[in-house]
């Protein structure tokens, strides 16, 4: 018996909610098939941001039948919210991990893969990518927002850490408040590697999509938590709780572990 659902906690916010890992994976790769089928119909390219984490093997499916043949690889641009700062060899690495995982699966044009640099510092990496992005926003690669001088990303895709971190936006760190550049660094990550690039709350607030994937009961405490709208966000509140698009559309895929401490979610069967 199935017992996956949708839940709708408001029109902005869109949880989804799977049986297992498996289900999720399922649906998940059709959402991002879905998502860059009408990004191409609509302005012929699919920009997407990577996290890292347990998100590149949730994507799995996407390396496989039909999607593999179906999906119009060509036109996929792809970007990092965030990297470690290690070489691209190493197994911190978040664009190793997508490579390993993923790109290296599904025939994506090499040069339209945008990794960010793992030779020099943290901040001189960060004005580079920043600089990068820049640079497609004005060759409309990537689109730009209608409200603010912002990257629109097609689609952004986080994982959430346990304590509630999405990308390298950790709990009550400065950066959480920065709205000048899109692109920034830490030194201090509580969780390691400390050195890390992040795309900052405005860029991530000014996708046409977002998706958060969580799996796994380890998580339910802190996916209870984000998920309750009765909170308004502030820095004191947990980086998952911030991720609100704007003018896009925010949804949660959670498997039933990472969801079982949610209150009024129903389940079909
Ligand atoms: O450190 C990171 O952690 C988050 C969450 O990872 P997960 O394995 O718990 O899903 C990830 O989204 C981020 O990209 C990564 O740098």
């Amino acid at each position: 018996m199935a017992l996956s659902g949708t839940g709708k906690i408001n029109n902005a916010r869109e949880l989804r909610i799977y049986e297992n890992s498996d289900e999720l994976r399922t649906e998940f790769a059709e959402y991002i098939a879905e998502i860059s089928e009408a990004a191409v119909k609509d302005r012929g390219i699919f920009a997407i941001a990577l996290s890292g984490g347990s998100l590149i093997s949730l994507m799995r499916k996407l390396c496989e039948m039909p999607y593999n043949k179906t999906v119009d690889w060509a036109k996929w641009y792809i970007f990092w919210v965030d990297e470690r700062v290690v070489a691209k060899s190493h197994q911190d690495s978040n664009y190793k991990l997508a490579k390993d995982g993923f790109l290296t699966k599904v025939p994506v044009i090499p040069s339209h893969v945008h990794s960010i640099n793992d030779s020099v510092s943290a901040e001189q990496a960060a004005e580079e990518y920043e600089f990068l992005i820049r640079q497609l926003v004005r060759t409309r690669v990537v689109s730009v927002s209608d409200f603010s001088d912002c990257p629109k990303f097609d689609l952004i895709l986080l994982g959430m850490g346990p304590e509630g971190h999405v990308a390298s936006l950790f709990p009550d760190h400065p950066v959480l408040e920065e709205t000048e550049v899109w692109v920034t660094f830490i030194t201090d990550s509580p969780k390691p590697p400390p050195e890390r690039i992040t795309f900052t709350l405005p860029v991530i607030n000014s996708a046409s999509n977002v998706a958060v994937v969580v799996t796994g009961s380890n998580k339910a405490e802190t996916v209870k938590i984000v998920t309750n709208d009765d909170v308004e966000p502030d820095r004191s509140l947990l980086p998952a709780t911030m991720v609100r698009p704007s003018n896009g559309k925010l949804v949660w895929f959670l498997d039933k572990a990472a969801a079982s401490k949610l209150d009024g979610v129903k389940f079909s069967e």
